[in-house]
């Protein structure tokens, strides 16, 4: 083990070719965090600037057609570009279901999982990862996690992991009215009634759905779960366990505030597509996720998309009113491809949009 720890390239291979990830490396039950994964300081959260007295908006969504309900998701869209929600109508064993299934996933064997590394993957919209992009981060994060790209249900079936692929389409299906009625919701603070077939597929013409698995780190502090970043989705709907440590930044600060785990809830948050949709009125938040010392935990965040075909810019309805565009027209998987390019750096990926 000790050869393991102190020569990188060996380190490498068991982490990112064998299949076991930082999961497996984690349950060596190592003392030391290897250097690989020691972030420079700026990576790191700066637990002096987390303010523990603010917290952001929780919404009832219960009675969802009550104005006040709806300006309150419009509100917290363009403060905090954060909000949790309860009495979603996500039913709550689905959200076990998919909880349990990520486990499952997880505690594959190596072997079993290695096949979903991209060199190895059946098909280019599923991947199994360690830290962001390996191939460009210097310094690896210390999570890992799977990726799937929804096409059909047909493809789901083919190639994703059976032992999760069930339970993941049932919760991409049972979330898709709430996706809806939240970007309606949304919409129509920017003048936009209804969503037509046109402006669904521009808001949620696709969807991405990751697993993330943060095992337990011999030294959290040293590392992150995730570095700095904000989503590069229309919204993104995030499923947490009961651990804790997503903190995202208060708008034009340099505070970040908790996103406690509460039971049954959905975390939402708005994404850079939507930012540039809305030409800067909702806001895509940067938000990070520390490493934990005791205990291993999990999210699954469900990116809401554009389609990668789509071109992208300020919503006319938006423009029309006099405002002046802040963002050019972008073709979505141009837009995506540099975010994939690079290693998280706050709210960098943005300036490619940038007017
Ligand atoms: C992703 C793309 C661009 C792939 O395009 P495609 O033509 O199919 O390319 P391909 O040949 O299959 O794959 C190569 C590309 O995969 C992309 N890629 C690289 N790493 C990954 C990865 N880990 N997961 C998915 N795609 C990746 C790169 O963009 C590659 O581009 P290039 O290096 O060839 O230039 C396309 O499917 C698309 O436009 N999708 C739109 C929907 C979408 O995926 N949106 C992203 C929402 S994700 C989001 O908002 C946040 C994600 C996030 C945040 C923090 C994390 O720590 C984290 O892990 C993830
Ligand atoms: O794990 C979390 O709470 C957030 C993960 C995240 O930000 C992401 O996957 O984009
Ligand atoms: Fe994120």
């Amino acid at each position: 083990m000790a050869s393991l720890l102190d020569n990188t390239s060996e380190l490498k291979t068991f982490v990112l070719v064998e299949g076991h990830g930082v999961k497996g490396l984690s349950e060596l039950k190592i003392k030391t965090l290897p250097e690989l994964f020691i972030q420079p300081v700026e990576k790191r959260l700066d637990m002096s600037k987390v303010v523990p007295y603010e917290s952001i908006p929780i919404i009832d969504m219960s009675n969802s057609d009550d104005p006040k309900v709806r300006d309150a998701i419009c509100d917290a869209a363009e403060k905090w570009g954060f909000f949790q929600i309860v009495n979603h109508g996500v039913p709550l064993s689905i959200i076990e279901d998919v909880k349990d299934a990520t486990h499952s996933f997880f505690a594959l064997p190596a072997e079993e999982k290695k096949k979903y590394l991209f060199k190895n993957s059946p098909t280019k919209n599923i991947r199994f990862v360690t830290s962001f992009i390996p191939e460009v981060d210097k310094v690896l994060e210390w999570k890992d996690y799977l990726s799937c790209f929804y096409v059909s249900d047909d493809e789901s079936m083919a190639f994703w992991p059976s032992v999760c692929r069930d339970q993941i389409l049932e919760y991409l299906k049972n979330s898709e009215s709430l996706i809806k009625e939240l970007l309606e919701v949304l919409m129509q603070r920017l003048g936009i009634p209804k969503l037509d077939e046109t402006n669904q597929g521009i808001l949620m013409g696709s969807r991405r759905i990751n697993l993330n698995y943060y095992p337990v780190c011999p030294n959290p502090e040293l590392t992150v779960g995730v570095g700095g970043h904000s989503d590069v989705s229309t919204l993104t709907v995030l499923l947490q366990d009961e651990t804790g440590g997503l903190y995202v930044r208060k708008l034009d600060s340099d505070n970040w505030v908790h996103v406690p785990p509460l039971k049954g809830s959905l975390t939402i948050n708005i994404g850079d597509a939507l930012q540039i949709l809305s030409n800067g009125r909702y806001k895509s938040i940067e938000h990070h996720v520390v490493a934990n010392g005791t205990t291993n935990r999990i999210s699954v965040p469900i990116f809401v998309n554009p389609r990668p075909s789509d071109v992208i810019g300020p919503l006319p309805q938006v423009i029309n009113r006099g405002e002046k565009a802040l963002y050019k027209q972008v073709k979505y998987s141009d837009y995506v491809k540099h975010f994939y390019r690079k290693s998280h750096n706050g709210k960098d990926t943005i300036d490619f949009a940038m007017v």
